[in-house]
């Protein structure tokens, strides 16, 4: 007779309290991590103690090798979840990744503008069909579970992290939150409140992350220290989990940050009398990547995390599921010895994994836990593409228009007979992704399937329309007589986490003196992809005839033609206050001193 968990008709409570009175105190610990994939590919698949898969998930991180096409992914999740329920309770397993932008970590997939552009949009239910695309793109690798959405209010632009914002603005925020309901389905109105909700197989676990006041830290530092009353971190960085509670999120990720100098990964009140207990979350709380092991380690080279005093300060604080522990078995041996010497409650390991199983169960993977070979020919179809493509109209902010607005430059002539396309970021698919994409870090070049801005202005003017390309014109290029414009589309290398490639907030210098020289010859577009607001110095806003803030636009670059050519009109708004000079920053609107270059909501329109 099958067993009450195995039933799907059961009540999803019933399966949870069936399968964990089942289970050792080995495999309730197994389920609290979610591995990185190396361990699988090196561990003989006969392992004794089969531990990688007695374990709750696997981060699929970058696929079975760079820049793999999902087809490559499926065979590498179909062996995990096969050795998965090869083991004694045959509990599948929670494959996630960080699908942030689209299903970004694989090749030729669709690449979403990044969060800052869509909150340009202001648009919730394009987010909510964004999520639904995602979804369907990562589950046709096997992947079941995403790191998203990031749901930081940026404060300060300085901040690495700032493009994984949607805006400096809370209720902006908020209001994005709607792509929970894109990547794991509309839940039921019925559905018990704070509980996680999965529609089905063409939809994700998702992870609201990362809580809280990631993107509050003073001077903007990443992995810092948060700094306010509580009164201030509640309203202006907890209102959106609020709403992706109310969204029945899967999993809440904590932070790498501090509040008031205390470690997320380790604050009781926050964890768990504030999210579990007072916004009655149900779901998982998850650690970031090796979140335990940075809260104390031995002071020796390598990193050797001290489990006994980590694992004691972050799962007694609230912490549900480990994600990437350096030395996954060294923390399964120290935190049963922490629960065998009482220090660690067996209710605390319990309600753990009360969660993890309440997650699985409502994401139906018992049932339906293999990649779905059917949903493959979805990933980076044209259908999917034109959404993107749209996102990217939508996302664009119009600076300016017109040394005088009364002679606009935009919309550009597509039978115009000469024009010049220039700039570092004209022709770079990678660095209009930015980072996560196809790898962690981002790179520039052709790093996967997609429409540079080049690309597109190709496919867009007239037969005869002679288009010159240089990413820094010559002197005797500018020399022609017959240009028209120029378009020149420079901005910011990619930079993700703690590796800033930057030197700030600013245009790169070569790049100034570039734009400087063209459009002392040319009427001038300037096109700034950028994960946030650059410097641009006052005289140069005044040479140039346009400014156009495209961010970080993802694959399909086609969506800025589609605008600055006039076929649709801008209707994207600054997520993000504008600032004049680096030096201003964190600029806030409350200061006397506040003197931005353009504030929030700023944009320009063709139509009055
Ligand atoms: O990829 C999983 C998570 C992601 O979801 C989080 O938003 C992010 O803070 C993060 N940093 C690392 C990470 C950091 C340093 C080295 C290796 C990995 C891993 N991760």
């Amino acid at each position: 007779v099958r067993s009450l968990y195995r039933n799907p008709r059961e009540p999803t409570e019933s399966r949870v309290r069936d399968l964990i009175d089942r289970m050792t105190l080995e495999e309730k610990i197994g389920q609290m991590i979610m591995i990185a994939k190396a361990p699988i590919l090196t561990r003989p698949v006969d392992d004794p103690l089969n531990c990688c898969f007695a374990v709750g998930g696997v981060n699929a991180g970058r696929g079975p090798r760079d820049a793999a096409p999902v087809k490559e992914w499926v065979e590498m999740t179909e062996g995990w979840q096969r050795r998965a329920l090869d083991s004694r309770l045959g509990i599948p397993l929670m494959v996630g990744v960080d699908a942030v932008h689209g299903h970004n970590n694989a090749y030729g997939t669709t690449i979403f503008p990044h969060n800052i552009a869509l909150g340009a949009t202001r648009d919730d239910e394009l987010i909510q069909k964004i999520g639904a695309i995602t979804a369907l793109e990562a589950r046709a690798a096997g992947i079941n579970y995403t790191f998203a959405p990031c749901v930081a209010v940026v404060r300060d632009v300085r901040w690495n992290r700032c493009y994984e914002s949607y805006s400096e603005d809370t209720d902006t925020v908020r209001k994005m939150t709607s792509i929970v309901t894109g990547l794991q389905g509309r839940p039921p109105p019925d559905h018990p409140r704070g509980h996680p909700f999965v529609a089905g197989r063409n939809n994700l676990i998702a992870c609201a992350k990362h809580f809280v006041g990631d993107g509050g830290t003073s001077q903007g530092e990443n992995e810092g220290d948060t700094r306010m009353d509580y009164a201030e971190l509640e309203k202006i960085h907890m209102a959106p989990y609020i709403d992706c509670i109310s969204q029945n999120v899967c999993t809440v990720m904590a932070s790498y940050s501090s509040f008031n100098g205390e470690k997320i990964h380790s604050h009781k009140y926050l964890l768990t009398d504030v999210l579990k207990n007072k916004l009655g979350f149900k779901g998982v709380v998850i650690s970031d990547w090796r979140g335990i092991d940075k809260l104390y380690q031995n002071n020796n080279r390598c990193m050797v995390p001290d489990y006994l005093r980590s694992a004691l300060a972050g799962i007694n604080a609230g912490i549900d599921m480990v994600l990437g522990p350096c030395d996954h078995k060294k923390f399964q041996d120290d935190l049963r010895m922490l629960v065998e010497l009482g220090k660690v409650p067996i209710s605390r390991i319990d309600d753990a994994v009360e969660r993890i199983l309440r997650v699985k169960f409502s994401a139906g993977i018992f049932e339906d836990p293999m990649p779905d070979r059917s949903l493959l020919d979805l990933v980076g179809c044209k259908l999917h593409r034109e959404v993107a493509r749209q996102a990217v109209r939508k996302s664009l902010v119009l600076l300016k228009n017109g040394k005088d607005p009364k002679r606009p430059l935009l919309p550009l002539q597509k039978n115009a007979r000469k024009i010049l396309v220039a700039g570092t970021h004209a022709d770079d698919l990678g660095y209009q992704c930015g980072a996560w994409s196809v790898s962690w870090a981002g790179s520039s070049g052709r790093t996967t399937e997609g429409t540079t801005i080049l690309d597109a202005v190709k496919a867009t003017v007239g037969t005869e329309t002679e288009v010159v390309y240089e990413k820094y014109p010559s002197v005797n290029t500018l020399s022609a007589h017959d240009f028209q414009f120029a378009i020149v589309a420079v901005g910011e290398p990619p930079y993700v986490e703690h590796i800033s490639s930057t030197d700030g907030p600013v245009i790169p210098s070569d790049a100034v003196d570039m734009i400087d020289a063209v459009a002392d010859k040319l009427p001038t577009v300037l096109i700034l992809i950028s994960g946030r607001p650059i410097e641009i110095k006052a005289e140069l806003l005044k040479k140039i005839d346009a400014l156009v803030a495209a961010w970080l636009p993802g694959t399909e670059g086609n969506g800025i033609t589609d605008v600055i050519f006039g076929d649709y009109d801008f209707v994207g708004r600054l997520p993000v206050t504008w600032f004049k000079r680096v030096d201003q920053l964190p600029i806030d609107h409350k200061d006397a001193s506040f003197d931005p270059m353009f504030t929030f909501n700023y944009g320009l329109r063709y139509m009055k």
